[in-house]
């Protein structure tokens, strides 16, 4: 039992070795599927002659295979957006008839005349941008009905009370269906005068009805079972965001019924999620169409988290007493236990607001829901759990209190704002102590850290468009010119310095050699407060301490993270796991006293002029002790907090 047991902990460590190996493989095929991307859009628009509505990179929808053999040119493409299809008539009738709309949104006709000629599509569009009636038009202009693959009921009795308010006559079968509903619906599968167009299920009930794939089946061979819809498809990847077990074995579909077009909708996927499930759902050449994802109504702030807890409350209380006087919002924080202390807090300084998480009874949470949406609760303070199928279209600012653990979960959380198309704000707080909660959590998830990184990189970032930094995760090519000052760092561009930090680094590394000398091991706060000058002698002993302020520390030590000088480390006990820093493989770089390092600050004048005497001074001091034998350096006065200091 012993030797199956240790072949099976090999097996397993050498899978997470090739888990990381595939991750980071995706990781550089999404990197250079951007770059072919914003490549074969130049060619494009050099070749093409004709005027294109999609020639700007940042107003633009654009249409991407995501499979090798579904390149289609930009000639071809625009086709699909014809009125001269045999369904054509039927889809403009329905639009205005069925549907009450006198308009397609950018990419919507495309999408439909796609999918009507039954070509397997996914559709990458942001939240709120119609990709609904991507599916529910064609469904109505097709014989016999679409199945619907969707994660949650609630979305599912959203969509069906749409639809039979607009007489699409639609049913779902789920695990709280009926025996009478069910047969019901089962029978009306295999009826050839459809008495339903629309049969909304969710992964699940595929996944273990077997009666239910037996009357697909039936439908499939009667001409009946007309498109299959996933949507939320990012689910089926578990590089995406919202991995769900049950969408992986979706890919019986397809091998089932070949012959029928998938459409796969979302909201959030890159290139390498999409190629996940392509694989996953067996779907081969479908092609992408993408939806820009510049949000140009959103204004993206992000705001310094001090350690002290009030800060950040006081801060977020007044923004919303001052700035969103009697305007509905959002707050996202990291646990359930902040979602009630946050919530409490701003309901002591005499804010509406509401807890929502997880831990909730499900009848406090659709209460909870339903009166922010009728506005009378005007901040929800909510976990992650409160997500999917908000359709709040007037919410006009969504602030995270924590970071979001992925720049793809912050555009999908801070884009529940302005779905009206009205100016919305999204300002996240970047709390140090913050990054090391987070960390803690997702260690087990695969490329967890990687994102969690890339999320810290953003809020981090003082010269770089926010735009055009969440740009790259969607694949698109966005200039930061047309962010038009709908950002904070193309806002205050000019409020931003160069500065040198190799000082300061040297001193966190010899610190960290101290601890492991010692054999010791530092969390973040600890190399904080010795590097700082406090906490036990022994981490610090004849070492220089920082004379920067605690917020300018914490930047620098996050710079050294994001750079590989530092890197993490996790220590798994029973109950609960720990995080600490590690010298990263680039430390040694810093022997080198010619190597120096750099990071961009947006600090005031004054503050920047300190981080370059400290870097000055630790300089002379460094000079010195090269010359002297090294002593207890002085434990410099601290400068004062910084509110807007620091990157
Ligand atoms: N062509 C159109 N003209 C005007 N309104 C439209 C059009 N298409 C859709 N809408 C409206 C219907 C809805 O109220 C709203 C959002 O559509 P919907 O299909 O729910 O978005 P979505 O599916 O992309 O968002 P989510 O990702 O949140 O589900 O837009």
């Amino acid at each position: 039992m012993e030797d199956v047991q240790e072949e099976l902990d090999s097996v397993e460590a050498e899978l997470e070795v090739v888990e990381l190996q595939i991750a980071e493989l995706l990781q550089k095929q999404t990197e250079l599927t951007s770059r072919k991307n914003a490549l074969l859009q130049q060619l494009g628009e050099a070749c093409d002659t004709a005027p294109s509505s999609s020639s700007s990179s940042l107003s633009s929808a654009s249409t991407k295979s995501s499979g090798a053999n579904s390149v289609m040119s930009k000639k071809e493409m625009q086709l699909y957006d014809g009125t001269d299809f045999p369904w054509s008539k039927a889809v403009e009738q329905h639009l205005k008839d069925s549907f009450r709309l006198s308009t397609f949104r950018p990419l919507q006709l495309r999408a439909i005349n796609l999918t009507l000629s039954g070509k397997d599509l996914f559709l990458v569009m942001p939240t709120g941008r119609g990709k609904s009636l991507c599916y529910q038009l064609p469904a109505v202009c097709s014989n016999g009905f679409t199945l619907v693959i969707t994660p949650l009921i609630s979305l599912m009795e959203d969509q069906i009370m749409y639809l039979k308010s607009i007489d699409v006559p639609a049913v779902m079968l789920n695990a709280s269906s009926s025996k009478e509903h069910a047969k019901t619906v089962l029978a009306g599968m295999m009826d050839p005068k459809a008495p339903f167009k629309l049969l909304y299920v969710t992964p699940e009930k595929i996944a273990k009805s077997k009666m239910l794939m037996s009357r697909l089946e039936k439908a499939y061979n009667a001409d009946l079972l007309s498109r299959i819809t996933v949507d939320e498809v990012h689910c089926c990847s578990q590089w995406g965001h919202d991995f769900r077990p049950d969408y992986k074995l979706l890919g019986i579909l397809k091998r089932q019924f070949p012959k029928v077009p998938l459409i796969g909708l979302t909201a959030t996927a890159t290139s390498s999620v999409l190629k996940d499930c392509e694989k996953i759902l067996c779907v081969s050449q479908p092609i992408t169409l993408t939806a820009s994802f510049n949000r140009t109504n959103l204004y993206y702030e992000v705001r310094v988290k001090e350690s002290d807890i009030s800060a950040s409350i006081n801060d977020i209380a007044s923004l919303i007493t001052d700035r969103y006087k009697d305007q509905s919002g959002i707050v996202y924080v990291f646990s359930q236990k902040d979602a009630e202390t946050v919530s409490s807090e701003l309901q002591k300084r005499n804010i509406v607001a509401s807890p929502y998480h997880a831990n909730m009874e499900p009848n406090d949470k659709s209460h909870v829901h339903r009166k922010w949406t009728s506005n009378k609760i005007k901040v929800i303070v909510a976990t992650v759990a409160f997500g999917m199928g908000i359709d709040k279209p007037d919410v006009r600012f969504v602030i995270h209190h924590t970071i979001s653990k992925s720049v793809e979960n912050y555009y999908q959380e801070s884009g529940r704002a302005g779905r009206d198309g009205l100016p919305a704000d999204c300002i996240v707080y970047f709390g140090f102590s913050d990054i090391f909660r987070i960390s803690t959590m997702v260690v087990m998830e695969n490329v967890g850290q990687k994102k969690l990184l890339k999320m810290v990189e953003y809020c981090q970032a003082v010269d770089r468009c926010r735009r055009s930094l969440m740009a790259v995760h969607f694949d698109e090519v966005w200039d930061d010119e047309g962010c038009n000052q709908t950002c904070d760092t193309c806002r205050y561009a000019n409020d931003c310095t160069s500065v040198d930090i190799s000082t300061h680094a040297r001193q966190v590394v010899q610190i960290m050699e101290l601890a492991e000398s010692m054999n010791e091991k530092l969390t973040p706060l600890k190399l904080m407060e010795a590097w700082l000058g406090k906490g036990p002698a022994k981490y610090r002993k004849n070492l220089q301490t920082s004379t920067l302020s605690r917020l300018q520390c914490e930047a620098v030590i996050v710079r050294l993270l994001l750079q590989g000088y530092l890197r993490e480390d996790f220590s798994f006990t029973p109950y609960t796991t720990y995080f600490y820093m590690k010298l990263g493989q680039k430390a040694a770089l810093l022997k080198n006293h010619t190597h120096t390092l750099s990071m961009k600050m947006r600090t005031t004048q004054k503050e920047s002029a300190m981080v370059k005497a400290a870097s000055v001074q630790g300089k002379a001091k460094e000079g010195k002790r090269s010359v002297e034998s090294a002593g207890d350096a002085p434990v410099s006065k601290k400068s004062k907090k910084s509110k807007t200091g620091l990157p």
